[in-house]
């Protein structure tokens, strides 16, 4: 893609890890993205990082919006590419799902007083609700300026870290997404009400990153375009409808993820499911796409890609797994020369006894 080549069509999808310190990495950090990018897997894309600190899941998400973030990233980028993957980023902003604790420490708002906490800003004044109650702040025109502005700042410090592939974080019901989603936006500015409008918060970011991303390295996003909410089909047309003003705008990849943003939702968890959703995309919105989400089965990933209805596969939880996911997946279809995933160091004894 442009001027990047990955080694195979396995990609590890950006996972938090929610073991930042005021946004930078730690200790976990790069032995956890090395390891990853030493089992086999053609992309690596780090986590949800926030472009903001009011922009984090929660207090331990990682950031670029300042530089010493973005100098432990580099030493991330640099791991991932030392291995062979190809160092990928997203960055996003939380919005109304902001300021929350980690999911295995309640997965909620912190409560009102934590002082850990920090208020939250939304398209509207409207809270997502269930474990995440806190109302929102109704971003004002300056507030929308400002987060465009650190999106840009952020990509700026991911390429200048070495990142070759950027994802937009636009899925997932965090702030891009709920500009997006009939669910959390009822504004009647330009920003909301037909889907034209609740899509321009998403493509005048998408505009304004592409401006200094580098045209020969993959710009992509992660976008929600069905929420399983009974509303599908319109959600579908209107998703890809904006897919193509995306594609127009320079988006090289999208990665066809769901909206998240209503507690109505009604996900049909099964194999592999969003892989028809993905093609639909790929084939009525032309543009390449990967998808995640119960793709573990090899035989699964395999066939999608053999069937074109995929271009990348994301395979999350097999990689947290098994960070041999790759070699593990080669094996189990008997590839010839499995073992050359691996670094030589364990590819040469693996090769040697099997
Ligand atoms: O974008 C994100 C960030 C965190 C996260 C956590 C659990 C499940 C998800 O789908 C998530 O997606």
């Amino acid at each position: 893609m442009k001027s990047i080549t990955l080694r195979n069509r396995i990609a590890v999808p950006p996972m938090c890890q929610y073991s930042a310190v005021d946004g930078a990495i730690t200790d976990w950090h790069l032995p956890h993205y090395l390891g990853m990018a030493r089992g086999g897997a053609g992309l690596v894309i780090v986590e949800a990082t926030a472009v903001s600190p009011e922009g984090r899941i929660t207090p331990g998400c990682t950031g670029l919006w300042n530089d010493m973030q973005a100098e432990g990233m580099a030493r991330v980028a640099a791991a991932i590419k030392s291995a062979g993957a190809v160092p990928g980023i997203q960055i996003g902003h939380a919005g109304r799902k902001a300021s929350a604790n980690r999911p295995w420490e309640g997965d909620d708002h912190m409560a009102d007083g934590d002082p850990r906490g920090w208020p939250t800003l939304s398209p509207s004044a409207i809270a997502f609700g269930a474990n995440l109650p806190q109302i929102p702040a109704e971003m004002t025109p300056a507030d929308i300026a400002r987060v465009k502005a650190d999106f840009v700042s952020a990509a700026i410090r991911a390429r200048d870290a070495g990142f070759e592939w950027l994802e937009l974080h636009f899925a997932h019901g965090y702030l891009a997404q709920s500009f997006f989603s009939v669910h959390a936006n009822h504004r009647t500015d330009a920003y909301g009400g037909d889907a034209e409008h609740r899509g321009r918060f998403l493509i005048e970011t998408l505009q304004a990153v592409r401006a200094i991303w580098p045209e020969h390295l993959p710009l992509t996003a992660r976008f929600g375009v069905i929420e399983f909410d009974g509303r599908d089909e319109e959600t579908l047309d209107e998703a890809i409808a904006l897919t193509r003003k995306f594609r127009e705008t320079g988006l090289d990849l999208l990665s066809v993820s769901m909206g998240f943003s209503t507690m109505t939702a009604n996900i049909p968890w099964t194999p592999a499911f969003m892989v028809p959703i993905a093609e639909r995309v790929r084939r009525e919105g032309g543009i390449p796409v990967a998808t995640a989400w119960g793709m573990d089965d090899p035989a699964d990933a395999e066939r999608a890609i053999a069937e074109d209805q995929l271009d990348i596969v994301m395979v999350g939880r097999g990689h947290l797994a098994d960070p041999h996911y790759p070699f593990r997946t080669a094996r189990a279809l008997d590839l010839p020369k499995s073992s050359s995933l691996l670094p030589e160091q364990y590819a040469y004894w693996l090769s040697r006894y099997p």
